[in-house]
């Protein structure tokens, strides 16, 4: 079963456009929603949420129409954007209340629980609180009607490395339940690679691929080397190339290469560096 489906979105501002998103996010599983600043991640999300319509496709949210099932499917997603949207002079202890009342299934009990795990103060107003602390508060309040599926909108830009990794660690313990499953947009590529299974790159507003991150990873390699040398490289291996100080590096799809060329790993950033300007693309 997929915790969600989008088949075929789409959807246009003037200057952009969704054309043709699809991918599936496999119930259990993180996926990794990537792409550079406005390639189309947080309307495709909106999309998904129903706070966007769309023009034109079709979403499943646990096998079921997401606007057909709305209220009912709401009940098991929580939902964290790069910025905490509740009013600034409340504090967690308010909003314990508040959420009460959106939620039959809210539970008190666990959302105290993971503020005093968090270490959230659960006193001071809202507008009070570090970034960091937001950002917990943020996945506290996400999490205490225990969803199914969380879909996460940048939750760890502009966090530092310490509280990103502590962040990452809060998602990882939500995944220890196998039916749980996470949506999660970035572009701090690291945080994906330590906790995504799935990596679904958005390119201008259409996917470029969307697959398992082990295979990903494995099905490129990095070659660094001379023109000369590169020259001897099969044309169809090659996805993306850049120029490097003394020579250049050409991102190669592995096993169309023989295994005589020496190859460097890729990370996720490296693969969406060369897809996007190694002049495959424009
Ligand atoms: N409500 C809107 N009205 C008009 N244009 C919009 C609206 N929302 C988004 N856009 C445009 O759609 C494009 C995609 O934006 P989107 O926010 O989906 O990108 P993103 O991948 O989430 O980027 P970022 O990583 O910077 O958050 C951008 O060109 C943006 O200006």
């Amino acid at each position: 079963m997929n915790a969600l489906e989008i088949h075929d979105l789409h959807k246009s501002f003037e200057g952009f456009a969704l054309k043709n998103v699809s991918f599936s996010l496999p119930q259990g599983t993180v996926m990794g929603f990537v792409g550079e600043n406005g390639a189309g991640k947080s309307t495709t999300i909106k999309c998904v949420l129903n706070l966007l319509k769309k023009k034109h496709g079709e979403i499943l949210l646990f096998g079921k129409d997401h606007i057909e099932h709305e209220l009912e499917i709401k009940s098991d997603i929580g939902v964290v954007f790069d910025d905490l949207h509740v009013p600034e002079v409340l504090n967690a202890t308010q909003l314990d209340k508040f959420m009460a009342k959106v939620f039959p299934n809210w539970d008190s009990a666990y959302y105290f629980e993971r503020l005093t795990q968090f270490k959230v103060p659960s006193k001071k107003k809202v507008k009070e609180l570090s970034r960091g602390m937001k950002m917990k508060l943020s996945i506290a309040l996400a999490l205490s009607h225990h969803p199914k599926l969380l879909i996460l909108d940048e939750p760890t830009s502009g966090l530092d490395p310490i509280i990103r990794d502590e962040i990452l660690d809060l998602f990882l313990e939500f995944m220890q339940d196998n039916t749980h499953s996470i949506l999660f947009s970035s572009h701090i590529t690291s945080d994906l690679e330590k906790i995504a299974d799935y990596i679904t790159f958005i390119h201008n507003g259409g996917i470029l691929f969307s697959q398992s991150k082990d295979v990903l990873l494995h099905e490129y390699g990095i070659f660094k080397g001379t023109i000369e040398e590169a020259s001897a490289l099969p044309e169809h291996a090659i996805v993306g190339q850049r120029n490097g100080a003394f020579g250049v590096e050409i991102l190669v799809r592995k096993y169309e290469v023989s295994e005589a060329f020496i190859l460097e790993k890729p990370s996720i950033e490296d693969v969406m560096l060369f897809y996007v300007k190694g002049g495959i693309l424009t």
